[in-house]
């Protein structure tokens, strides 16, 4: 068996959104599909991946490198022993060549796409949801199919109101959410406070809410955020500072004793292995966000997690950023903490398989074969749209 070939287009995820760093008015991703040669009810079978809002599209980068060196190479090279499926982390290598160490970035990106689509093809072709086959493979054996979820909004929309933000926040509680998340860093902390208090007039507890200052803020406005969020019990603290700023971060601990969340533009193992060696994250309270689909895909991903259990941190403490299927798979697989959904953005990519509904925090995964993308109408007419 063989991939035949590899397809990507870069597609707008727009919205007009802003968080304490970006705006998503020109925001885009990576839609890939790998064809196999493989035969599967009269029709190839095909993996799927993009990536999680925030990186942009990286169709020239896999265009020039990634995708040339996955069909230019021997075709058994890719396979697993007995040559029934192709092997991940045989394709990692093979798109790894000749790639130096360190500095990840975009490329991290283009990489984590396209493996995500092998992952799914595997299991596809394995005739198994992807989460079961984690599970066999790398976990227990058996999977949670009950993931927590927690609701992803709060941006700064333009003359949004309070109680616009109020019916936001509301709207996802409605829809069986327990966790909302909201941004900070993006207005002045006068009135971010204010926003707060709003938002918990709805919620009436702390600990239904998330706050993300996605790395915007110096060491002092970091604490100064620290201290009056203290008033709150929130149910994390995330972002605070730069992502690679891990003495800011080590030293925020000092003024914030409720759980603190990063991780998200940590894009390899090594990067997330210097955040746990010098970020002082604290194992038995803080949240990781490593996001797959942008650090080099699944198998760097295993990679993080046996770095986590040789430094003594739980799985559970791993909430992946953005919002995709594949992380709901490697949540129920391999028994993460949770996953983030952005209830109302970045659709089609983000969000659940058709009927599935949060329920008290948590979804169920379905028995979808693959990632799970068919069962997700609006998401599959696009990739359907790509592989035809
Ligand atoms: O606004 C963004 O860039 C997304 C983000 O940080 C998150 O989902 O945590
Ligand atoms: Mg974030």
């Amino acid at each position: 068996m063989k991939i035949v070939e590899i397809r990507e287009k870069t597609i707008p995820i727009s919205s007009p959104i802003r968080n304490a760093y970006i705006d998503f008015s020109k925001m885009t991703l990576s839609l890939v599909a790998v064809i196999t040669d493989v035969i599967r009810d009269g029709k190839p079978v095909v993996g799927y991946g993009f990536n999680s809002n925030g990186r942009y599209g990286q169709g020239k980068l896999m265009r020039e490198r990634f995708i040339p060196r996955i069909l230019e190479a021997d075709p058994a090279s890719l396979l697993n022993a007995d040559s029934t499926n192709l092997d991940p982390h045989k394709v990692w290598d093979c798109m790894f060549t000749n790639e130096k160490p360190g500095g990840h970035g975009e490329r991290s990106v283009a990489i984590g796409t396209i493996d995500m689509a092998i992952w799914d093809a595997v299991a596809k072709i394995d005739r198994k949801p992807l989460l079961q086959l984690l599970a066999e493979r790398y976990g227990s054996g058996t999977p949670d199919r009950k993931v927590f979820v927690y609701a992803a909004g709060g941006y700064y929309y333009p003359g949004q109101s309070h109680d616009a933000l109020k019916d936001e926040m509301r709207s996802y509680i409605d829809r069986g959410y327990t966790v909302v998340k909201k941004k900070i860093g993006g207005a002045s902390l006068d009135e971010d406070l204010r926003r707060i208090d709003s938002i918990l007039s709805v919620l009436g507890d702390g600990q239904k809410l998330a706050v993300d200052a996605n790395g915007r803020f110096d060491l002092d406005t970091a604490v100064k955020y620290a201290k009056a969020l203290s008033q709150y019990d929130l149910f994390w603290y995330e972002e605070a500072g730069d992502p690679l700023d891990f003495e800011l971060q080590a030293t925020l601990r000092n003024y914030y004793d409720k759980p603190m969340a990063t991780g998200e533009n940590l894009f390899s193992m090594q990067d997330a292995r210097n955040l746990i060696r010098y970020g002082g994250m604290r194992a038995d309270r803080d949240w990781l966000q490593f996001d797959c689909a942008l650090s080099y895909g699944l198998v760097e991903y295993l990679r993080t997690l046996d770095m986590l259990h040789q430094h003594g941190w739980s799985r559970t403490r791993c909430i992946p950023h953005g919002g995709h299927q594949m992380s709901l798979n490697i949540a129920a697989g391999l028994g993460l903490g949770g996953n983030e959904s952005y209830p109302d953005l970045f659709q089609p990519f983000g969000g659940f398989p058709d009927g599935v509904k949060v329920d008290n925090g948590y979804i169920t995964m379905p028995d979808l074969a693959g990632i799970g993308f068919e069962g997700k109408s609006n998401l599959y007419s696009e990739m359907q749209a790509l592989s035809a």
